[in-house]
């Protein structure tokens, strides 16, 4: 009998020798299955991942989120915080990335995201704690490789307990036993009907008061307030691989490019949480944020991948004067991240307290 403990048993740096074995070994898996999750499963992550000023800070930098607030600790407490906090998009992305592992590892691309909500500032220090729970689960009638599956998520301060955002997210989680055809590209597409206005409406200027008498403007005018941001970020492989890894995801859809040759992008793609919050950084770019506040019916509507240059758009839903503190009201935004080609790879709708005066 060979004794296969043996190290000279075998040459492993043999080409020929090293493809059979590679051939005949099982693979050590990670992530899961759409078979995996049942509705009301309870799921506590295990990664670690403390927030840090330099994370917070590597994240803003490379996606030009540029609110002074979250840089210095003066404005900070100008704007009524009790520390310069971590940034909200980067609080996000770390505590979604804590998850990937245990939910979307697998290769589910992120679809959407819904009743994000930011219940208290987070700052540099915190060791996190996140939990999800399954809500729903179904198979994709479009794409029989897939299931879709939702998860509430909430991520705490893993030593006070305190809630510090709480989200629903669903994903396109890849089935261990597919149906027998994949449908394979969508559905029919609604190519008409649509009505514009007649006119686009710009707000003068950053302040609450801008956005409020647009939309006085736009109303009387059959118009929409809405605009394009100037900024453009290309997506190179430190936002594609370096910012999702520094969240702990390790969704191989942004850093194994040998497995997503074959996958419907045939690439890499940027993490649907970079994509986003360079959109939000071009918008925010263009008014007085004082505080974030909440997101819903976050959607990504395609891919975004190495080279693809990420833009912003805004649409103005509403402005509530009495919602915030005396210096601040709440506007609510609909934001669109597109690429190069003008296809819309993000949609979201956010709402933000404004600042009012200088
Ligand atoms: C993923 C896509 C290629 C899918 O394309 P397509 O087949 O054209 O999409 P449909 O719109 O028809 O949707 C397919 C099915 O999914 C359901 N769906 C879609 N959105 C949602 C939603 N928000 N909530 C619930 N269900 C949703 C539809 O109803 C369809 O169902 P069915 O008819 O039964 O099949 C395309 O959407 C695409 O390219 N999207 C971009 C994906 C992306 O790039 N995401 C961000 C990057 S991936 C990422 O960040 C991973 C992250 O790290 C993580 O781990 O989550």
């Amino acid at each position: 009998m060979t004794d296969w403990t043996d190290p000279d048993a075998m040459d492993l740096s043999d080409g020929e020798t090293f493809d059979a074995l590679l051939d005949r070994a099982d693979t050590r898996e990670k992530g899961h299955f759409f078979e995996f999750f049942a509705e009301g499963d309870e799921l506590a992550h295990d990664p670690g991942l403390r927030l840090t000023h330099h994370g917070s800070e590597q994240w803003m930098g490379q996606t030009l989120n540029h609110d002074p607030a979250y840089w210095r600790a003066d404005t900070a407490r100008e704007r009524g915080f009790e520390e310069r906090p971590v940034h909200p998009d980067y609080l996000l992305a770390c505590v979604m990335g804590i998850t990937v592992e245990d939910l979307s590892e697998k290769g589910g691309y992120f679809l959407g995201r819904d009743d994000v909500e930011f219940h208290q500032p987070a700052t540099a220090g915190t060791p996190l704690s996140v939990t999800s729970t399954v809500v729903d689960t179904r198979t994709s009638s479009s794409r029989p490789k897939y299931g879709i599956v939702t998860w509430e998520t909430e991520g705490q301060d893993r030593e006070t307990g305190e809630t510090l955002v709480s989200y629903r997210r669903t994903n396109m989680i890849p089935r261990r036993e597919p149906a027998a055809t994949d449908g394979g590209a969508v559905g029919e597409q609604d190519d008409g009907g649509t009505t514009l206005p007649d006119t686009l409406v710009s707000p003068d200027g950053e302040r609450f008061g801008d956005f409020q008498a647009a939309l006085d403007t736009a109303r009387e005018e059959n118009a929409a307030v809405a605009y394009r941001h100037e900024r453009g970020r290309t997506m190179d492989d430190q936002l594609v691989a370096g910012l999702p890894l520094s969240t702990l995801n390790t969704a191989r859809q942004h850093h194994n490019r040998d497995e997503m040759a074959d996958s419907p992008s045939g690439d890499i793609v940027a993490y649907g949480d970079v994509t986003r919050s360079i959109a939000l950084a071009h918008a925010r770019s263009d008014e007085a944020t004082y505080r974030e506040q909440r997101f819903a019916d976050e959607r990504f509507h395609d891919f975004v991948t190495l080279g693809d240059t990420v833009y912003g758009f805004t649409r103005v839903l509403d402005c509530d004067p009495d919602a915030g503190p005396e210096g601040a009201g709440a506007v609510t935004f609909e934001h669109v991240a597109f690429n190069q080609e003008q296809t819309p790879v993000y949609s979201g709708r956010r709402t933000a307290l404004i600042q009012r005066n200088q």
